[in-house]
């Protein structure tokens, strides 16, 4: 794909974070990731248990952190090399909504105000009523309005109405991509599947591509396009979603799913329990497949060497099982 037809290129990304008593010694938060979005609209779903990396992947994509090797392009501009009034451009292209709404808010200050700053600051519209029109539309399209909206701080919303002003503030800038870290991770179930469709609506009508983080893999499956899985910094396998729940070829992809589909996953019976603690700097400190110590097919070649990423079918996994 060259990159006229490509939203987002990260090409082999990797970062390093500093552990042991000075920090030192360093392992690899993300470990060689590369993952390429089109430019058509899509929503890619990042998935991983804690320590996964996808925290650091989105701080790098917002260039928040910035990698020790690769690059990231954003459609075909390297985000890391922009000039100033690029990273103003980008800044309105690609945006993002975080887990807690209520962290997003200060409740001293009407929720409106972040929204008119927006406008102001980071558009540039100078124009009161024209930012009303705007936030009222904005607003709109997420199931409020501003007259629900003007003079309440964020204690007089409920999570879910507060999620849909963050998504609207989000959206004011029309962004290309929008990225959202478990954005309903803290909502009660029933106003979960709410903030879904939004976020299909995002996708349908404002042709937005969303990069969706979570650790839900029933969310997952429904609002996702494609999943990428991420293992300790490792991705282990990328492939459209309905392919890879029909039929995952990572160990920790089946891993994963079993937890959720009957009845023929039968891995988490053939694997190892986790030790959190002790085993996760282990596993990020491995030479080859970090799934090594609780795979139920690892070999010694699984510990030494990493596994390359093999194309089957549209999809890729790394996993040693598949090189023939
Ligand atoms: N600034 C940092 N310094 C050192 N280690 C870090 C730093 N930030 C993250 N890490 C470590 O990097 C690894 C990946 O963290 P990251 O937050 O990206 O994971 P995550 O998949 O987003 O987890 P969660 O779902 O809990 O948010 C973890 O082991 C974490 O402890």
């Amino acid at each position: 794909m060259n990159n006229t037809d490509t939203l987002l290129h990260i090409n082999n990304v990797t970062k390093l974070f500093g552990y042991g008593l000075l920090g030192l010694r360093k392992f690899r938060a993300l470990n060689n990731v590369s993952l390429t979005m089109p430019i058509e609209p899509e929503i890619l779903v990042i998935v991983g248990e804690t320590g996964s990396g996808k925290s650091t992947l989105l701080k790098i994509i917002l260039r928040m952190l910035v990698p020790d090797y690769g690059t990231v392009l954003y459609k075909g501009k390297n985000i890391f090399k922009m000039k100033s009034s690029e990273v103003r451009w980008y800044r309105q292209e690609v945006q993002a909504v975080f887990q807690d709404p209520f962290e997003t808010f200060n409740p001293l200050r009407p929720v409106v105000d972040y929204l008119n700053d927006t406008l102001k600051y980071l558009l540039k519209v100078r124009n009161a009523s024209e930012r009303k029109t705007l936030i009222d539309q904005t607003l709109r399209f997420v199931g409020l309005s501003l007259e629900k909206v003007d003079g309440k701080r964020s204690n007089e919303f409920s999570g879910g109405e507060l999620q849909r002003i963050s998504i609207a503030r989000a959206l004011l800038s029309r962004p290309k991509l929008l990225l959202a870290d478990e954005p309903v991770s803290m909502l009660d179930a029933s106003l979960r599947v709410d903030i879904l469709n939004i976020l299909k609506d995002v996708k349908e009508n404002l042709k937005t591509s969303i990069i969706y983080v979570t650790h839900d893999i029933l969310t997952a499956y429904y609002v996702g396009d494609r999943i990428a899985v991420l293992y300790r910094g490792d991705l282990v396998e990328l492939g459209p979603i309905t392919k890879v729940y029909n039929e995952p070829l990572h160990p920790y992809t089946q891993l994963l799913l079993s937890s959720v589909l009957e009845p023929s996953l039968d891995i988490r019976k053939k694997v190892k329990p986790l030790k959190r603690s002790t085993i996760e700097l282990k596993e990020f400190l491995l030479q080859g497949c970090k799934f090594a110590m609780r795979c139920p097919y690892a070999t010694k070649k699984c510990y030494e060497t990493p596994p390359p990423e093999i194309k089957i079918n549209g999809r890729a996994v790394r996993c040693w099982l598949y090189v023939t």
